[in-house]
């Protein structure tokens, strides 16, 4: 087995070139046995064996630097850089990442897990390169999904101007998570399929090699012929247009014609654009016949494709999805805006019912959110239906183009809170920190699968300004779902548990956390008032002021960064209230990124647990020597 004796790309350039497809094979193999287990990106990894092959056999990393965009599909160059014995732990507690991650090679020199990052950052290594006048190469590897992010488009407007050293390999599988859309998309399978040019452009290759060894003056001449013979068959060939010398489009799983390709941009002065073909998916013919599927996959049976789906109640993805075709079939004005995301954010069964009313923009967050700002002003009911983490990209849109015009959007924020294997990049515990200050923000969190019900149809009933509700990526509680769909007054909580001794307001999956704790706390005497605080902004301020009055001390729990989340929203309320004995103590995701993992152990390591919350509010109850104790 070549593979074994793979631990660093010293010993890949050992192998012969010829040996190269076979070593492929290889790691295939190793993929889809080892994902089988673990769950990950196997498609987009499989897309790209021969092409981490060839870049890492071609160049030396790290001083040559890849920086892979999006960071999933860096599978290949984790094995073939040291960590392929560390692989059975890829995207476990304290396991290997599943994007490139610093802290865990010197060969990953770029992080991401958010798409459309690595072109401005090749710019900004290239730019550094050049002011300590060094030589390294810079590649950055962008797949067609992450070239509709418009953070590339800015990048490459810049690499044009700057015209310094640097290598774009697109790595094009006309496919995002699900089929890729857009313009760019179209253009790119135009040069794709464009059999025309790809056949024309061999025979002239093949006749200038025909043309005795030639230098100098000839040579300008026959490349310049070449060159211009792009603008005749493919017009505006866009990457030219944008400053780079564009190569391909290349097989992605012929490695010969990848090492050419790349000797050849080798040679080119300036930015360069190798366009590499790929299928998403090769080799497993599940992963082939539905890379959207098999974009991000849960273990999996390797004979038959059979995927070991959690069992459950349904996700809360599948509630909204359901609920929003119930509404969308009362009120024409609703349409679906994703960016990128259809499968994810639970759209497909809408798109087909309502052809025409979901709208994927492609990997382009901040379009998606003005574009719902302009649907709103013109009476439309747009459905933004985006992750939390993902929601990050268009914050000035939401607060410039939506709050402030009071435009009434609607966000369907999935993905709040811990988000488990996919960690830190992806957590969604940021946007309550990030929305709720925005002023007309609306911003609700469900209890359960029935409370998301009643609450989209609260949000499609609001018609004042802009309005979220936030819900998690794990399964459904099981409630009991009454079709009713009844609003829920904005800005009232509920108590879901009687007490006296002290109360701990919660949102979300952090209800049964509370009611868990309250249940333990009992057993000493402790009535625990458990609150359903479902609206973040606004708070239920009549419900505060009771709670100042019965001098309830509280706990304020939830599943989102303490700085700015739901506890400094109350602790804001009592101080500019002018109370200040009113005890109020938040329990959060403290400050630093919480990495990879099961849900489970994120929370452990952040201290949402009943177990925790109990001790929390012992060392709480206690050290004020509480007078309600003495009925312990
Ligand atoms: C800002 C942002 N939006 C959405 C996503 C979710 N996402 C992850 S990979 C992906 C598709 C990427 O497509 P492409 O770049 O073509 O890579 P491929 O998976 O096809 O190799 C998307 C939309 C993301 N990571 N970042
Ligand atoms: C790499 C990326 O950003 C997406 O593939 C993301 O991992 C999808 O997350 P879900 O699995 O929660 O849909
Ligand atoms: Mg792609």
């Amino acid at each position: 087995m070549l593979l074994e004796q793979i631990n660093q790309p010293s010993d890949l350039k050992r192998l012969k070139v010829e040996q190269l497809p076979t070593l492929a094979q290889e790691i295939r193999q190793y993929l889809i046995e080892q994902l089988s287990a673990t769950g990950g990106h196997l498609a987009p990894n499989l897309g790209v064996v021969e092409l981490t092959i060839a870049l890492h056999y071609m160049y030396n990393s790290p001083d040559d630097k890849f920086l892979f965009d999006v960071g999933h599909q860096a599978y290949v160059h984790k094995i073939l850089t040291g960590r392929k014995d560390r692989f059975h732990t890829l995207r476990q507690y304290q396991g290997l990442c599943g994007f490139v991650k610093r802290s865990e090679s010197e060969h990953d020199v770029w992080e991401a897990g958010h798409s459309s990052t690595s072109l401005s950052a090749a710019m900004g290594m290239a730019l550094a390169r050049d002011y300590k006048g060094e030589s390294n190469k810079v590649v950055a590897i962008i797949g067609d999904g992450a070239l509709t992010g418009g953070m590339a488009f800015e990048a490459l407007n810049h690499i044009g101007h700057e015209k310094s050293n640097l290598m774009v390999v697109l790595n094009d599988n006309e496919m995002s998570i699900a089929p890729n859309v857009g313009a760019m998309h179209n253009y790119l399978s135009k040069i794709r399929s464009d059999r025309t040019y790809v056949k024309a452009k061999e025979e002239l290759e093949q006749l200038l090699k025909k043309i005795p060894a030639i230098g100098g003056k000839l040579a300008k001449t026959a490349e310049r012929v070449k060159d211009g013979f792009k603008y005749l068959v493919v017009q505006g060939m866009l990457f030219e247009e944008f400053g780079f010398t564009y190569l391909g489009p290349v097989d992605g799983h012929d490695v010969s014609k990848l090492l050419e390709t790349f000797e050849q941009a080798n040679r080119v002065e300036g930015p360069v654009l190798v366009h590499v073909m790929t299928t998403k998916g090769k080799g497993y013919s599940p992963a082939e016949a539905d890379s959207h599927k098999w974009h991000g996959i849960t273990p999996y049976k390797i004979e038959s494709g059979q995927v070991m789906k959690a069992v459950g109640n349904p996700m809360y993805t599948e509630v909204f999805g359901n609920v929003l075709m119930e509404l969308a079939s009362q009120d024409e004005r609703i349409v679906a805006v994703t960016p990128a995301m259809p499968g994810g954010s639970g759209l497909l069964k809408f798109a087909e019912k309502f052809p025409g009313r979901m709208i994927d923009v492609g990997i382009a967050e901040q379009h998606a959110a003005t574009m719902c700002a302009a649907l709103a002003i013109e009476g439309m009911k747009p459905i933004f239906a985006v992750y939390s983490t993902f929601l990050q990209r268009a914050y000035d849109q939401v607060v410039h183009d939506i709050c402030r015009q009071d435009a009434n959007v609607i966000f369907a924020i999935d993905r709040a809170g811990f988000v488990g294997p996919d960690g830190e990049t992806h957590q969604g515990v940021y946007d309550i920190a990030f929305m709720r200050h925005i002023p007309n923000m609306v911003m609700m969190m469900p209890k359960d699968e029935n409370e998301l019900r009643r609450m989209m149809k609260t949000a499609v009933d609001y018609n004042e300004g802009p309005i979220s509700v936030r819900y998690p990526r794990i399964n459904g509680t099981g409630a009991v779902i009454d079709q009713e769909l009844t609003p829920i007054p904005i800005g009232q909580w509920e108590i879901v548990r009687k007490g006296d001794s002290a109360a701990i307001l919660a949102i979300g999956p952090m209800i049964p956390v509370a009611e868990e704790a309250s249940e333990l706390l009992k057993r000493e005497g402790l009535n625990i008032r458990v609150i359903n605080a479902r609206y973040i902004k606004p708070l239920d301020e009549e419900m505060l002021l009771q709670l100042a009055k019965e001098h309830l001390p509280m706990v304020v729990l939830e599943e989102a960064c303490l700085a700015g989340g739901l506890g400094s929203a109350v602790l804001e309320f009592y101080a500019t209230h002018h109370i200040f004995n009113q005890i109020v103590y938040p329990i959060g995701v403290p400050d630093y990124f919480v990495e990879h993992g099961s849900i489970k152990e994120q929370r452990a390591e952040a201290g949402l647990t009943a177990e925790h919350l109990v001790e929390e509010m012992r060392a709480l109850l206690y050290s004020r020597g509480d007078n309600r104790l003495s009925r312990a």
